[in-house]
């Protein structure tokens, strides 16, 4: 008789494994190669900014105190002693009945606290000297870009594990990164196990299908920030198979295969571990699909023994391999964000066990509305891709109707949460 298997709680199943997380380490890369790794320091501002006060127009700048007697019938004069564009420095202080020509970007200059743009100043020639008026009165700190007026000195501005994205990067080159501290990325080895599997460049044998999950995998490895190397598809052959795990350890931070983690005469993934001397934290959950995801661990490093049918590989590659890259990554929100989202269709089936159905997220009317992906079974792969979300349908439920409130787990979000549970 097959093995009887206990299932275990998803939350159960999440704990076991979070328990064997562990912190990446760090690196420099250079300001040009940081795009999507996530910071591995605060960023805290190391000057204020802007770092000296400056005008945001083209105009003049002047004392705003001469202009007080200013009017449309009675224009004041200033006498123009400077004219500096952005990056040069003002060399005069500027007296009374004074004023400097000032381009955008340029730095006051001493005496000056206001700026006025060229379109309400006349100016004129005289005995080669540039003069200005104005017929308005202005304000002391009227058109000046305070220094440190966006940013104080030491002021944080960004938590470590935050993803770099173009405004980061801008953040980062302001102050001076030319080099970054990221998290280093954790190396994950992929195999997909099966006798039945043909390459992607392969005709259709018969009996035989393309192998789609090491693709998938590979590219949901690329999309939680973390490094794949594939180490080809494996025959349900227990000796080569064994040799092959057992070699590769050393060269991946985490190893996750496909296929044989159930109960058939050809899942050779659990003697395997057995063979290994793994811990295997669970090897059956309470959840559909992938309820015969099988995790171990081998001091550091965890196994992944996810299920071979696509969709179930698919989510328990989210539920159990993310959170823990998305930690490595020293990222605080290792989890998917959980949000409330409308049914857009019904879902009649009854959940024994909790239920992730493969969806589609979509705005109407400022409501957000989950449509489902297509067919819900495990064995189904077309139907992945559509799925930007996981509805969590809990165990014990009789099926939804459309209309009705359901959790969903975003997949493409990069703002995570702390917890896997609603918050
Ligand atoms: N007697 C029982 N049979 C099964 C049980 C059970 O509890 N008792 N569980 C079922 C469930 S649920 C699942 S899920 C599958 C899990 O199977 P395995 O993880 O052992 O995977 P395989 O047997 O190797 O393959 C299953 C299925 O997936 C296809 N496959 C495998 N690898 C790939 C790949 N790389 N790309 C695309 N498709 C792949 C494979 O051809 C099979 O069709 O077991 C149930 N059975
Ligand atoms: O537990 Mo399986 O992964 O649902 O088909
Ligand atoms: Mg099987």
């Amino acid at each position: 008789m097959a093995e009887m298997r206990k299932p275990i709680p998803v939350e159960e199943a999440i704990n076991r494994i979070w328990k064997r997380r562990i912190t990446g380490e760090i690196e420099h890369v250079s300001i040009r190669d940081c795009d999507n790794r996530r910071l591995a320091e605060d960023i805290v501002a190391k000057h204020p900014v802007p770092p000296f006060p400056k005008s945001p127009y083209d105009g003049f700048a002047f004392r705003s105190a001469d202009t007080i007697e200013a009017s449309r019938n009675n224009p004041v004069t200033f006498k123009v002693v400077e004219h500096i564009g952005a990056g040069q420095v003002p060399e005069k202080i500027l007296h009374k009945g004074e004023a400097t020509r000032i381009m955008t970007g340029a730095k006051i200059p001493d005496g000056a606290d206001c700026v006025a743009m060229f379109e309400i100043c006349q100016t004129y020639e005289e005995d080669n000297q540039s003069f200005m008026s104005i017929k308005r009165t202005m304000d002391s700190g009227q058109n000046i870009i305070g220094e440190g007026s966006e940013v104080a000195e030491g002021e944080e501005l960004i938590e470590k594990g935050t993803i770099i994205n173009p405004g980061i990067k801008a953040v980062l080159a302001t102050f001076g990164y030319s080099q970054v501290k990221v998290a280093k990325k954790p190396v994950i080895g992929v195999i997909a196990t099966g006798t039945e599997l043909l390459d992607v460049g392969e005709e259709l044998q018969p009996g035989k299908i393309r192998n789609s999950n090491a693709y998938m995998i590979e590219s949901q490895i690329i999309r939680a920030g973390a490094d794949y190397k594939y180490f080809g598809k494996l025959e349900d052959k227990f000796d080569s198979s064994y040799d092959m795990i057992n070699e590769i350890l050393n060269e991946v931070d985490i190893l996750i295969t496909t296929g044989g983690v159930s109960v058939g005469d050809f899942d050779l993934m659990p003697a395997i571990y057995e063979k290994l001397g793994a811990d295997v934290l669970f090897n059956k959950v309470a959840m559909r699909p992938g309820s015969v995801t099988t995790v171990a661990t081998n001091g550091e490093k965890i196994l992944y023994g996810l299920s071979g049918n696509p969709s179930a590989c698919y989510v328990g590659f989210e539920l159990f391999v993310r959170p823990i890259v998305q930690h490595y990554l020293h990222n605080s929100h290792a989890f998917q964000r959980r949000v409330k989202a409308i049914l857009g269709d019904d879902f009649p089936k009854p959940n024994p066990f909790t239920r992730f159905v493969r969806c589609y997220l979509l705005y109407e009317n400022s409501r957000l509305y989950a449509k489902l992906a297509g067919i819900d079974k495990s064995n189904v792969v077309t139907s992945l891709a559509h799925t930007s979300g996981l509805m969590v349908l809990p165990g014990g439920t009789r099926g939804f109707k459309a209309g009705d409130e359901a959790d969903v787990l975003l997949l493409d979000d990069q703002q995570g949460q702390p917890e896997f549970k609603t918050i």
